[in-house]
């Protein structure tokens, strides 16, 4: 055997070249020259500068401080790059992650947030609503969703200030206003949409790759007595538009292919523009799991999710509305069957607390089987809460 060379990764390193995640950072020494990096173990390859040394046709959507543009420019381009990436990890420049600062790494366009676990519906449906049915009758019918607010979709490690809003316990003659005092997680995936769509052409569900890149964590961030006492009944609003946490690093979809799951059995026949039962296995074998301040709370697994990505990007555009470059849609809260699998504090405590605290930490990590074994990581998305701006009431 040959000795390995310091660009070798060890064996079972998530981060390995069936991965190759993309992201924007900046080099230490140089803050505002944001570019596009991508991760091979626990460093940055300088893709632009790679790009540029190989005489790449592609190195000036590399030279860029956001991927939108590499977004846009569609999967034969997305496969020629990550093909072009494999063979720049021999020379290519190699930055420690400890000496970059990492960025939001694409503009985000629409925020849509789905609801596509039927543990976690059924288990808040009965939390939020004892007196109903845990599941609506449309849930398994289409994928429920709302839009939220992509301006405050931030990259991992950006504090999270505690949200301020109106809340009124059951019990409460009026609503009162300050700090939430139920804030929590809910872990999430996310699909970053490349290839946009005019309108009136809605996305198949075998066109699904040809729109979406790529896939990260989220921490879609919740105030549940914000959201409680305001969602009857247009949905979620101000309870989770104050902070959405994104993982700095991409992940193309083509690194998921080993990782390709069935969803669950479906309850009733789709309409024929959600009917996956001859399409390819939709759903992916992601094994999600939540830290708060180091210790393990929950491991939830997405491949347990009903509605898949595809529905869901389906849906999205059946009724006519067109797809923007750098769209942005997460699956929902993701929650298994089991205590121990729920995504959020809301299920694990069975709605009755402890919520989050100052200064807790919460980090999401995942990774997926890939090919011959390895495995195929997803960025952490990482956040911390702070104490709340401490205003009066408004
Ligand atoms: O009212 C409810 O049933 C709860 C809604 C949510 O919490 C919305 C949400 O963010 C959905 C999700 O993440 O699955
Ligand atoms: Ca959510
Ligand atoms: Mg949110």
């Amino acid at each position: 055997m040959s000795q390995q060379s310091p660009r070798e990764l060890a064996e079972g390193d998530p981060f390995g070249a069936a991965t190759l995640p993309y992201g924007v950072f900046s080099p230490a020494d140089a803050p505002d020259r944001r570019r596009i990096g991508v991760r091979y173990g626990d460093r940055v390859l300088d893709a632009s500068a790679a790009a540029a040394a190989h005489g790449s046709a592609h190195a000036d959507l590399l030279d860029r401080p956001t991927l939108n543009p590499l977004l846009a420019a569609g999967r034969p381009v997305w496969q020629a790059v990550r093909a072009e990436v494999r063979g720049w990890l021999d020379d290519g420049p190699l930055l420690p992650l400890e000496d970059v600062t990492l960025h939001l790494p694409f503009e985000v366009a629409d925020y849509v947030d789905f609801y596509a676990s039927e543990h976690h519906a059924t288990n808040v449906g009965r939390i939020f609503r004892p007196d109903s049915e845990p599941l609506t009758p449309n849930w398994k019918h289409l994928p429920i969703g709302y839009h939220g607010r992509a301006g405050t979709v931030v990259v991992s490690g950006t504090d999270v200030v505690r949200p301020q809003g109106q809340r009124k316990a059951p019990g409460d003659a009026v609503p009162s206003f300050g700090p939430s005092l139920r804030l929590d997680i809910e872990a999430e995936v996310g699909f970053v949409v490349g290839t946009p769509a005019p309108a009136n052409t809605p996305v198949a569900l075998g066109d699904f790759r040809e729109h979406v890149f790529g896939v990260c964590l989220v921490n879609d961030w919740s105030a549940r007595d914000v959201q409680a006492w305001e969602y009857v009944p247009l949905g979620p609003f101000l309870g989770k538009s104050f902070a959405t946490s994104v993982s700095a690093w991409i992940t193309p979809l083509d690194a998921f292919d080993e990782a390709r799951t069935a969803p669950p059995e479906r309850t009733y026949p789709l309409l024929p523009y959600l009917d996956d039962s001859a399409a390819e296995p939709g759903g992916i074998d992601l094994r999600i799991e939540v830290t708060i301040n180091g210790e393990t709370v929950s491991r939830p697994p997405f491949a347990s999710m009903y509605w898949t990505a595809a529905q869901q990007l389906a849906h999205m555009t059946v009724n006519g509305a067109s797809l923007r470059t750098g769209d942005f849609f997460a699956s929902g809260t993701v929650s298994g069957p089991e205590p121990d699998q729920r995504g959020c504090l809301l299920e694990l405590t069975e709605g009755k607390g402890p919520y989050l605290a100052d200064g807790d930490v919460v980090t999401l990590t995942a990774w997926a089987p890939g090919p011959g074994g390895a495995r195929i990581g997803l960025g952490e998305v990482t956040g911390r809460v702070v104490p709340d701006r401490g205003a009066a009431t408004p």
